[in-house]
Order: C-alpha cells, then sequence, then structure tokens
C-alpha cells in the first residue's frame, strides 16, 4: 500500500516549498509534476490565464469545482485580497485532506474553505450553510460530465448574478461538449476561448470564461 500521487505531491511540496510562501508551493507542484510525475493540476500555462482572470474579476466570493490536491486553490487564493473567500468543493476524503495541507503550508487557509462533499449535494446548500448570495467567479475543474448539470444547478439556486463569471478548464482536453455547446449557445451567456496547452505538456487545451447575462 504504497502513497498516492497527491500524497508524493504534498511529500514533495512539504520538502521542498517555503513554507507560508504560496507562489513557492505553486512553482513546487509545478517542477514535480512537469519532472517527476504528471498530475491533473490546472498548471502554470492555464494557470497564468486563471491568474489573470481572478485579478480582473477582484472576486468577492469565489467558488472552485474539484480541488484535488489545492493546486489552483493555492493560485487563486494567492491573488484574493483579504476579506474575499475562495470555497472550494472535493468529495474524495483522501484529495480533500491532502488539499488542507497544501492549502495551510501555503498560508493561504484564512482565504479558503474546503468543504468536503458532492457539488450536487452542496450547491443548493450554499445560502442558508455559507451565506452566500450568489458567486462573483466559479472555476470548473471538477468530472467533465458534471459540468452542465452543476452549472444549471447553480442557475436555479439563484447563485449567480448578472456578471457573474464561469471559467471551465480543459474544454478540449479531456474536452466538455455538452457543457461548451450550452454556454456557446445560450443567449444567457457571453462565452470566449483562451487556447492554451494540457497542463505539462503540448496537446492543445484551453478555458472557456463565460460570463452569465442575467
Ligand atoms: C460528482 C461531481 N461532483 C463533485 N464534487 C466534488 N468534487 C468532485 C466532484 N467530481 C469530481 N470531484 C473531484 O474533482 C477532481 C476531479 C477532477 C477531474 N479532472 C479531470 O478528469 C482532468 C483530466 C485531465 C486529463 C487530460 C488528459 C489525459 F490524458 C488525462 C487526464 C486534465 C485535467 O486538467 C483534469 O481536470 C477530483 O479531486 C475529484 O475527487
Ligand atoms: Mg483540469
Amino acid at each position: 500500500t504504497g502513497s498516492t500521487r497527491p500524497e508524493r505531491i504534498l511529500a514533495a511540496v512539504q520538502r521542498k516549498a517555503t513554507k507560508g510562501d504560496a507562489r513557492s508551493v505553486v512553482n513546487t507542484i509545478d517542477q514535480y509534476c512537469r519532472y517527476q510525475e504528471w498530475a491533473m493540476n490546472v498548471g502554470d500555462e492555464k494557470g497564468a490565464i486563471l491568474d489573470s482572470i481572478v485579478c480582473e474579476v477582484k472576486p468577492s466570493v469565489m467558488l472552485e469545482l474539484g480541488t484535488y490536491c489545492g493546486y489552483s486553490t493555492v493560485r487563486i487564493a494567492s491573488m484574493l485580497p483579504p476579506n474575499a473567500r475562495l470555497l472550494t468543493l472535493e468529495f474524495n476524503p483522501a484529495y480533500a485532506a491532502v488539499a488542507r495541507q497544501v492549502i495551510a503550508w501555503a498560508g493561504v487557509e484564512d482565504k479558503v474553505v474546503l468543504i468536503e462533499g458532492p457539488s450536487g449535494d452542496w450547491i443548493p446548500k450554499m445560502k442558508e450553510e455559507f451565506g452566500v448570495t450568489s458567486f462573483d467567479l466559479v472555476f470548473l475543474d471538477h468530472w467533465k460530465d458534471r459540468y452542465l448539470p452543476d452549472t444549471k444547478l447553480m442557475e436555479e439556486c439563484g447563485l449567480l448574478r448578472t456578471g457573474s463569471i464561469l471559467l471551465a478548464d480543459n474544454v478540449i482536453c479531456p474536452g466538455t461538449p455538452e457543457y461548451l455547446e450550452y454556454v456557446r449557445g445560450s443567449p444567457r451567456y457571453e462565452s470566449k476561448y483562451f487556447r492554451s496547452h494540457l497542463e505539462y505538456t503540448r496537446v492543445e487545451d484551453g478555458l472557456e470564461k463565460s460570463v452569465f447575462l442575467g
């Protein structure tokens, strides 16, 4: 019963990254996943696009679907002002346990609320449990066939307001065809594709940024 990939990533962070330095945690994970073993973090190239959108939107309340090891959680949190909040959903307890430690090592735990459980259960409870009115920005990076149902669920739960932004990873690889067709075809969204590459590779992938028009 050896270690899991997320546990090996955590070990690399605790061995090589400077405690309390979020950028050093991000760089350590990128180094590890580029030169030791690949992992499904948004990565440095798409991560730079993510950074620019977080900086542009300056969200007060943000949601991330699919924490995994916490790489994008730390990346986003390091860009947020002190009073902003990032809620991140992860339903695999082992991954959540790793992510909590990565988030703590980076020193961003004050801006992050990691919620352990499936998005389908928690999205309807966001208002009552976490006092969320609506999300300024949502980063979708969980199971690709769940992007569309969860987007519809957020609409139904009144968690999107005019101007809320959805940013979806992997719209090319592995691909999210139904989601893409929906946001690009719906008059309620203004969508834009940011071309990039699959993390740590030369394979094409990209992010889709969709503004909810109400
Ligand atoms: C049940 C839906 N609700 C969920 N609620 C909460 N957490 C969820 C949920 N789904 C999945 N998760 C979690 O999100 C993470 C899942 C992410 C899925 N991502 C991918 O499959 C993915 C896959 C690739 C990829 C690309 C090319 C390949 F050859 C192989 C893999 C690249 C990526 O950037 C990816 O994001 C896990 O931590 C999982 O436990
Ligand atoms: Mg991804």
